[in-house]
């Protein structure tokens, strides 16, 4: 199947500095894909290539088998990129903004669908607002507006849900996952890492300008070494003997057990019991897509593919 973004051994400088350095990168068709990284990794510069609006200085890229140099109109074509920065012409309603923006890919009759777009992101209110009138938030709602004006097959999005409160974030997402299942495929830069686990089945992990992981967000997990443990706080505050060889850590009288399997959970239950010891608190720890990118980022010398 051809894929929907095919990135090969690009390279980008800016003078001195390796912004991206020799990615690789396919993203299938109808994917909900996360592109993640600490500040300064190269995600933003990468989309600008995707985009066709920076230039790699080596390597290609293809989007829908369109290459975003040589090809340039049908590969943006096939491309909405919702940008990071809140950019606007503040002398356009939000309709107006919507319609020229439809003139651009040289679509006349597009009132129909960007109705739509309007409706489905809840800006039926400030339609015929001014975009200077927008809050932050509405502003966000209406570049995620413009980028699907030409119905494109893929949709990539820069950090869309920075400085957006949690009921705008929630309608996004409704929003996006709905394109998603739609048959639209999604690249999603995010800092909220609990965002791309819940949505995103693949990761690539981005530092310096490269690739350092590349798998499923489950997989990404499962690779931790530290895997599952749990929390206790115990009266009176003593671990029992026969479970000092789980202990990882203990801190303000919270001991931290590791759990190879959950069958070990009940061994600790009836340990305790047998002491006589009670539980005053206890919880199960599970590492998450943060506790990966933390390890990845840190030991981002073992590459884990
Ligand atoms: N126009 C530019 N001129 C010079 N350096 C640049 C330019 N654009 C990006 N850079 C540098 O390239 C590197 C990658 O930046 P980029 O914006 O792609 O990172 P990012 O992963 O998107 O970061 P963030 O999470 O902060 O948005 C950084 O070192 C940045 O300073």
């Amino acid at each position: 199947m051809l894929p929907a973004i095919e990135i090969t051994r690009v390279c980008k400088n800016f003078g001195g500095i390796r912004a991206l350095v020799d990615v690789d990168l396919e993203i299938r068709p109808g994917e909900f894909f996360a592109l993640l990284g600490p500040n300064g990794a190269g995600k933003t510069t990468l989309i600008n290539i995707i985009a066709g609006l920076s230039l790699a200085n080596s390597g290609s890229v293809n989007v829908m088998g369109y290459n975003v140099t040589t090809q340039y109109q049908q590969a943006r074509r096939n491309l909405g990129v919702v940008p990071q920065e809140l950019v606007f012409d503040p002398f356009f309603s939000v309709r107006e903004v919507l319609l020229i923006q439809s003139g651009y890919y040289g679509i006349k009759h597009n009132n129909r669908w960007v109705d739509e777009i309007i409706e489905r992101l809840d800006l039926v209110d400030k339609a015929n607002a001014n975009m200077r009138a927008l809050s932050g938030g509405m502003k966000r709602r209406v570049l995620v507006a413009q980028a699907l004006v030409h119905k494109p097959p893929v949709i990539i999005l820069d950090e869309p849900t920075a400085g957006v409160d949690v009921e705008l974030r929630q309608t996004l997402w409704e929003f996006i996952k709905q394109l998603n299942q739609d048959g639209h495929t999604i690249v999603l830069t995010t800092h909220y890492l609990e965002e791309a686990e819940t949505l995103c089945s693949r990761v690539a992990m981005l530092k310096e300008g490269k690739i350092i992981a590349l798998d499923s967000t489950q997989s990404l997990i499962g690779k931790l070494p530290s895997g599952n443990s749990l929390k206790i706080r115990l009266l009176p505050d003593r671990l029992p003997l026969e479970l000092q060889s789980l202990q990882r850590s203990c801190s303000n009288g919270l001991y931290e057990l590791r759990i190879d399997n959950y069958a070990q959970i009940e061994f600790i239950l009836s340990t305790l019991r047998t002491e006589n010891t009670q539980i005053q608190e206890m919880y199960l720890q599970q590492p998450d897509l943060e506790d990966a990118f933390v390890s990845l980022i840190r030991n981002s010398g073992n590459k884990l593919q």
